[in-house]
C-alpha cells in the first residue's frame, strides 16, 4: 500500500476536461441540449448535478415504495459531497438517479444540463470492486478506456497513468487476485477515472475495508480530490468520513429521503494536508458532532 505522497494528482491532465477551462460536455455539439445549459454570452454556469423536484418510487400499486424525495439539490463543478443518513433513506438512490441507472420517478435529475446516462458522463464506484477476476489490473483499467473511445494505442500510457494517479505504478500485469482488497477498490477507483469523466459516484467505496486500509485510501482519495478538483457524490454511514472526505454534507431523512441538513465543509484542502492535523481541528469536532446529532436524528 503507498501512502498519499505516493500519488501523482498532480492537478489538471493535458487530457483532463478542465486543462483548457472548459468541461468535457461542452466540447461535444451534437448532443441535445437541456433548459440548463449556458447560452454563449451569458454568464450563468449550471451546477454540474442538478435534482429538481425529485421524487423517485419502486414497484407499481400496492407494492410501490417510495425511496426518495421530494428532493431538490444543485451540486456545482468541483464539489465533493457527501451524503449520509439512515439506512433506507434513499442515499444510493440519489446516486444511482445521477449515475443514470434509474429514472426519477417526478422531477428531473441532470449532469451538466443533460439528462443522465449510464457510463457515459460519470465514473461509479460501489462497495464491492466489480473488477474482472479473468483480465490482469492494467487489462481491468484498459478496458474502461476503451468503452471510453480512448485509441487502443494511446491506452497503455493512460493505464500507467491512472494506476499510478491511485497509488497502484507498477502493477498493471498483477492478476486482480493478487492484490489486496484495498488495492482492488483503488483499481476500481482507476478505472472510474478512465475516460476523462469529470463527474466521481462512490458509493460506501470503503465501507468493506479494514480501518487502517480504509483511512489510507480516504487520504488518498481526498488527495486525489483536491488536487484535480473531480465533482464527487460520496455516500457513506460514517459521519468522521464524510468531515474528512467533503466539502459539503448532505443528510437525508429517513425514507423517503428529504434534505434533513445541508452544510458546507470548510476545511483546509490543499492535497497535502496532515490527515491527524484535520482531525484535531475544532472546526472538525464540531462538524462531527453537528452532521453527527442531525443523523441520529433522522434515523429517531
Ligand atoms: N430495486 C429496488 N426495488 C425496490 N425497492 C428498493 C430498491 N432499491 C431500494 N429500494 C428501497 O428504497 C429505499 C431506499 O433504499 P436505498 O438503498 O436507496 O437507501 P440507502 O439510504 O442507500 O440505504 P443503505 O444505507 O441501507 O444502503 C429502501 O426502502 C429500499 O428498500
Amino acid at each position: 500500500m503507498q501512502s498519499p505522497d505516493d500519488l501523482r494528482a498532480d492537478g489538471p491532465r493535458a487530457d483532463d476536461p478542465r486543462a483548457d477551462g472548459r468541461r468535457a460536455d461542452e466540447r461535444g455539439s451534437t448532443r441535445e441540449v437541456a433548459p440548463e445549459e449556458p447560452r454563449a454570452g451569458t454568464a450563468t454556469v449550471p451546477p454540474a448535478v442538478a435534482v429538481r423536484e425529485v421524487t423517485h418510487r419502486y414497484g407499481r400499486g400496492s407494492d410501490a415504495v417510495t425511496a426518495l424525495g421530494p428532493l431538490s439539490l444543485d451540486i456545482p463543478a468541483g464539489e465533493f459531497l457527501v451524503l449520509v443518513g439512515p439506512s433506507g433513506s434513499g442515499k444510493s438512490t440519489l446516486l444511482r438517479l445521477i449515475a443514470g441507472f434509474e429514472e426519477a420517478s417526478n422531477g428531473h435529475v441532470t449532469v451538466h444540463g443533460r439528462k443522465p446516462e449510464p457510463g457515459r458522463q460519470a465514473g461509479v464506484v460501489f462497495q464491492q470492486p466489480r473488477l474482472f477476476p479473468w483480465h490482469t489490473v492494467g487489462e481491468n483499467v484498459s478496458l474502461a478506456l476503451r468503452y471510453a473511445g480512448v485509441p487502443r494505442a494511446e491506452r497503455p500510457a493512460r493505464v500507467e497513468e491512472l494506476l499510478d494517479r491511485v497509488g497502484l505504478a507498477g502493477t498493471a500485469r498483477r492478476r486482480t487476485w493478487q492484490i489486496s482488497g484495498g488495492q482492488q477498490q483503488r483499481v476500481a477507483i482507476a478505472r472510474a477515472l478512465a475516460g476523462g469523466r469529470d463527474l466521481l459516484l462512490l458509493d460506501e467505496p470503503f465501507a468493506a475495508l479494514d480501518a487502517l486500509t480504509r483511512e489510507r485510501l480516504q487520504e488518498d482519495l481526498r488527495t486525489v480530490s483536491a488536487r484535480t478538483g473531480i465533482t464527487s457524490v460520496f455516500v457513506t454511514h460514517s459521519v468522521d468520513e464524510a468531515v474528512f472526505l467533503g466539502t459539503r454534507a448532505v443528510v437525508l431523512s429517513a425514507g423517503p429521503g428529504t434534505v434533513a441538513l445541508d452544510v458546507p465543509i470548510p476545511l483546509p484542502r490543499t492535497g497535502s494536508d496532515d490527515p491527524d492535523g484535520l482531525r484535531g481541528l475544532p472546526e472538525y469536532a464540531a462538524l462531527r458532532a453537528e452532521i453527527g446529532a442531525a443523523v441520529r436524528e433522522a434515523a429517531r
